[in-house]
């Protein structure tokens, strides 16, 4: 606990802004453990190893078309009218190392992807040649000039060996994978999963199996949260939902700090009757609470504390607050212990789709969804902003940030957006 414990209580919560309330979770961020796994595994991980180039890519100079390797001195000053014979003295398949040495006037057939012989420098294709037979040997005839390097790509070209390419905390897609395997790592070192621990708080929560009885409601934090966890790379852990009972709390929770990288918790945390967070931190000995009260809506009473570098995130039950938590605390976190360096979301600047009355005593995250129309970007937020919403989760594919203060934003101003998914 802090030392402004005294001065504290439910109701008169010190508050944090946002940035600030990064800042304090960042601090204990730390990295997770590294594992090896199968490189097509590794998709969506993050990588635990720099990757240098350990050779030239490509290591041979290859021909970009299917054609004849030539010199191309040899068409210095050529055309039409008059051309130049050369002698066709190989066929060059790819894989296969050429036998001889392209010498003047000669030529190789070669195909695309196979490697160069020495002596040529060019390759033009069967398309601008004709081919002929004369006393059983073959030639060919060709009209124009052509340049050197035409149709070859030297070695290296591409990649030098020893360039840096990817460094540690890279997120693996189909890129990396690419490179990954054209250099041979057929199993590659990753962050391991951070471990989350998922655990909602309320009494009135049902599990998403049973029948719906009057007055109570599913657990869909758990499952949500659940799917956030598994999007950034975490392994999730789903725990029963817990009763309104801060002595279960405690206990259930405690131990859970012995077993997993990270824990959240959802609901409880405002000053409702029987809202236990708030005294679960405050009755916390062996932990340290970050902060109770962050300026945003929603999400506004979330409370976040760390015990030995493991955290505890105890996100608002409401599920547009919990889904808003998430982004804004936990994923920066999640990215962090998998070795990113960018860990806070991409913002972008776009043109307010609908005017936006709500006064704003608190710097505000809306669900929203952007567009693109002639070049211009728009958000337009995907419904009413009660944080007790979920539908428009789905929808939203970025977070309009709305400054505190002010009587609201007009239809065309210029707001910023917090980047969230695509939608497809
Ligand atoms: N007098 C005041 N009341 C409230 C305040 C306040 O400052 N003064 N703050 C409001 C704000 S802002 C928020 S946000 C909520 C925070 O609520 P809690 O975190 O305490 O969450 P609960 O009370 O447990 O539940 C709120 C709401 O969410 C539903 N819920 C809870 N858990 C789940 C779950 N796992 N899946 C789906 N839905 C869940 C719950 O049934 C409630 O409807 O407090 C305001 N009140
Ligand atoms: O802070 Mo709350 O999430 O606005 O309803
Ligand atoms: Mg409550």
């Amino acid at each position: 606990m802090d030392g402004n414990k005294e001065v504290q209580s439910k109701f008169k919560r010190k508050i944090v802004q946002v940035s600030e309330a990064q800042k304090r979770i960042f601090e204990y961020t730390q990295n997770v453990n590294t594992e090896k796994i199968p490189l097509i595994e590794s998709v969506g991980r993050r990588l635990a190893q720099e990757l240098i180039a350990p050779i030239d890519l490509p290591h041979f100079r290859r021909s970009g078309m299917d054609g004849y390797a030539i010199r191309a001195i040899d068409t210095k000053d050529i055309s039409s009218l008059d051309p130049i014979v050369l002698e066709v003295i190989e066929t060059i398949p790819s894989g296969k190392v050429p036998s001889q040495l392209i010498s003047t006037k000669q030529a190789a057939r070669i195909m695309t992807g196979a490697m160069l012989p020495d002596g040529a420098d060019a390759v033009i294709m069967f398309e601008m040649t004709e081919e002929f037979m004369e006393n059983d040997k073959k030639y060919i005839r060709i009209k124009r000039e052509i340049r050197k390097r035409q149709n070859v790509t030297e070695i290296g070209e591409e990649i030098e060996s020893g360039t840096h390419l990817m460094d540690k905390g890279r997120k693996i897609g189909t890129g990396e994978i690419a490179l990954l395997a054209t250099f041979g790592f057929h199993s590659i070192e990753v962050y391991s999963r951070p471990t989350v621990a998922i655990i909602s708080t309320g009494s009135e929560l049902q599990d998403i199996e049973e029948s719906l009885e009057l007055g109570k409601i599913r657990n869909s934090n758990t499952s949500m949260i659940a799917s956030l966890v598994l999007e950034e790379g975490g392994s999730p852990v789903l725990l029963d939902k817990l009763p309104d009972d801060l002595e279960l709390a405690k206990s259930k929770i405690s131990e859970l700090f012995h077993t997993v990288d990270l824990v959240i918790t959802t609901g409880g945390v405002s000053v409702g009757d029987y809202d236990i967070m708030y005294d679960f931190f405050d009755q916390w000995e062996e932990g340290n609470m970050l902060f109770n009260k962050v300026a945003m809506r929603p999400g506004s009473p979330t409370t976040v504390g760390v015990f030995q570098n493991h955290f505890l995130f105890a996100l608002s039950g409401n599920p547009g607050a919990c889904f808003v938590g998430f982004e804004l605390f936990i994923r920066p976190v999640l990215k962090g212990m998998q070795g990113c360096k960018q860990v806070y979301p991409e913002t972008f600047t776009a043109f307010l789709d609908e005017d936006f009355t709500k006064v704003n005593a608190f710097q505000r995250f809306i669900r929203a969804t952007s567009r693109i129309e002639q070049g211009s970007v728009y958000v337009k937020p995907t419904g009413e902003d009660k944080s007790s919403i979920m539908v428009s989760i789905k929808d939203s594919n970025c977070l309009i940030v709305i400054p505190a203060g002010g009587q609201g934003l007009s239809k065309g101003d210029l707001v910023t957006a917090i980047r969230l998914k695509e939608l497809e």
